[in-house]
């Protein structure tokens, strides 16, 4: 309940108080300040919006229970993706608590799958400056525009070329729906804070004819560079953000398309503070559920001969991470690769092959056996014990496929990484229904758990969002200059460590999604530990205590109470007597 509004208010200082609406306003403007119905009236007689909200005064729980509601009310992915978008550019705090407290409900639209759909028609829905766009145009001046972003404290950015996004292919600048969607949950789970956070979309053209032709396209309307233009225009932009941001910022590459991605991650890892997540992130995601399914069946990974269908990013990725994972198990290398067979749009992975289809990172896993085309025979030949799609080739785990697993295996361990959900390579239903329901099944997106046979089973979402905020958050904490390989296997394992005995029981391969949040601190604490242990961490002096060290960094969305200026300890006394203790945001 509140008092009639004073024509002005006293405070304890004595001092008279002038609200300013204007930079009320801007508070009610701006989604960083912005509390709407959760000001108080004190607050908002204090910065003189008294009136211009309804007399109710509303607790962010409250808030966050009403948008809910209403995203509830909304039929189509893409209205839920944009209800979403416009409360983040609204309400920031209130729109990661809503994420917070309904994580799994929340999470498909604001990423994949419908984040793909948001992709393919993102000339029609961009609106906000989510980011920054610069373009093959921009070469020679790529620092110029870094500089125009209004941040200076970036410490992760999320960076497409739009070459490969999801399995939809090249969409160029449609792309940007892509990191603008990993950045929010690196803010989200990771709690890096959102100022610190940049999503960026390279434009060098687009060399999908119906994407770049299409009226509103809002990219450069030209197909990609030559290679070496190219390589010259990535240099530069790795060169202008360490310029820009200094050399601990995080850049998280993203969607590249297979050559390129692979390229630059051989390239600048050990120049850069860098990552690719296609490649990377997703091998982590696959090891811990990998690690996960072999505990509930009761065995480990020696004995396990894995089958990928796909021999991209993704597939490789994921591969040569088991080689490590099988080294530290006792497997030599050459062991190892033994159990690791790669199927892509040619057929298995052989030497027999002409080297034309096999580039180097195929190569060493390819097999002295004849070649063999279909996937059901590479699976009648090979008898797998996982399956890993990776192609983007809808349906490509047929009945057959998932009938020989089967019958190979008491429990196959199927996963269907290729997003979003119209290219799994099976659906969940399928997978269940064709393995009699005896498999263990994780998808890139997610399908809803489903009933068989009196049996309710729970699909793990194989999805690198359970990697990179950690990852980034570890990083970017104890500044880590260069990433080695070895902090994905770390990643792998303490997510995998954080799936309980009751999760594993429901055939849950992963925490639930509500864990996010958990997994990546948890991730974030190994990361920060090893890099202490290794001496990557130019953090220094080292902290004693890691996990209050990381509590200390992260993001706690929440709304902050406004204090005027005299009576915030942050303000020096001479800027408030200097600014006549109007109520501006910058005194606060
Ligand atoms: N779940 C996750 O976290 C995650 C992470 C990364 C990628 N993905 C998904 O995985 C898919 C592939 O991504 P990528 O980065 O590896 O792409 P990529 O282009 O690097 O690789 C695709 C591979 O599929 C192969 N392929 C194409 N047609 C095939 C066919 N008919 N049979 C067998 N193989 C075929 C290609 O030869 C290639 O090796 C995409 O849908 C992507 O969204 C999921
Ligand atoms: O974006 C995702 O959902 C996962 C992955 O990075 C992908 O490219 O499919
Ligand atoms: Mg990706």
């Amino acid at each position: 309940m509140y008092k009639k509004q004073p024509p002005e208010l006293n405070f304890t200082s004595g001092r008279r108080f002038v609200p300013s609406s204007t930079s009320g306003m801007m508070r009610l403007n701006s989604k960083h300040y912005n509390k709407a119905l959760a000001f108080t009236i004190k607050e908002r007689q204090l910065l003189g919006i008294h009136g211009l909200l309804p007399p109710l005064v509303r607790t962010v729980e409250e808030q966050v229970r009403i948008y809910y509601t209403q995203l509830l009310t909304l039929k189509e992915d893409l209205a839920k993706y944009l209800f979403l978008l416009n409360l983040s550019e609204y309400n920031e705090v209130l729109f990661y608590k809503l994420l917070e407290a309904y994580t799994e409900k929340c999470l498909p639209y604001v990423y994949t799958p419908t984040v793909g759909l948001a992709c393919q028609r993102y000339s029609y829905i961009h609106e906000f400056p989510r980011g920054l766009y610069i373009t093959f145009k921009d070469k020679g001046h790529v620092c110029n525009v870094l500089q125009n972003w209004p941040q200076s404290d970036v410490r992760v950015i999320v960076v497409t070329d739009g070459g490969r996004i999801l399995g939809l292919g090249d969409l160029g600048a449609n792309g940007m729906g892509i990191p603008v969607g990993k950045i929010t949950l690196y803010t989200a789970f990771g709690k890096v804070r959102p100022h610190q956070c940049l999503p960026i979309c390279l434009d060098v053209g687009c060399n999908t004819d119906s994407v770049r032709e299409e009226p509103y396209y809002m990219g450069l309307k030209r197909k990609r560079p030559p290679i070496d233009e190219y390589d010259e225009f990535i240099d530069e932009f790795m060169q202008a953000v360490v310029k820009r941001f200094g050399q601990n910022c995080l850049i998280q590459f993203e969607d590249f398309a297979n050559n390129d991605a692979f390229r630059f991650l051989e390239k600048y890892r050990h120049q850069y503070c860098m990552f690719n997540d296609d490649i990377q992130g997703t091998a982590a995601v696959g090891l811990a559920g990998i690690i996960s399914a072999l505990k509930c069946i009761g065995t480990d990974l020696k004995s396990q001969r894995i089958l990928f269908q796909g021999a991209g990013e993704a597939a490789i990725g994921l591969a040569r991470l088991l080689i490590i994972a099988f080294r530290k198990a006792g497997v030599k290398q050459d062991e190892a690769v033994k159990c690791i067979f790669l199927r892509d749009s040619q057929g298995l992975v052989v030497t027999e092959r002409s080297l034309d289809t096999l580039n180097g990172n195929k190569l060493i896993f390819a097999k002295e056996m004849p070649p063999i085309f279909k996937l059901e025979d590479c699976i009648r030949e090979i008898k797998p014990t996982i399956l890993v799609g990776a192609s983007a080739q809808p349906g490509s785990f047929t009945k057959e496929a998932l009938r020989l697993m089967t019958s190979y295996n008491a429990v196959p361990i199927i996963f269907a990484l290729s997003n979003p959900t119209a290219k799994s390579e099976c659906t969940a239903f399928e997978a269940y229904t064709h393995s009699k329901g005896k498999c263990l099944f994780a998808s890139g997106s997610p399908f809803p758990p489903l009933e068989f046979e009196g049996r309710t089973h729970y699909t793990s979402q194989a999805n690198n969002a359970y990697i990179f905020p950690g990852v980034g958050l570890g990083v970017t904490a104890c500044c880590i200059r260069h990433i080695p390989p070895e902090i994905f296997l770390i990643a792998a394992r303490t997510l995998a460590d954080l799936c309980t005995p009751e999760d594993l029981l429901q055939g849950r391969l992963y925490p639930p999604l509500n864990k996010l949040s958990c997994c990546a601190f948890e991730i974030a604490i190994s990361v920060v530990t090893y890099a202490h242990i290794k001496n990557l961490s130019t953090v220094l002096p080292r902290p004693t205590n890691v996990r209050a060290f990381l509590k200390h960094q992260i993001y706690d969305a929440k709304y902050e109470p406004v204090v005027p200026p005299w009576l915030n300890p942050n303000v020096n006394q001479k800027e408030k007597v200097r600014n006549n203790c109007i109520d501006c945001i910058d005194c606060q």
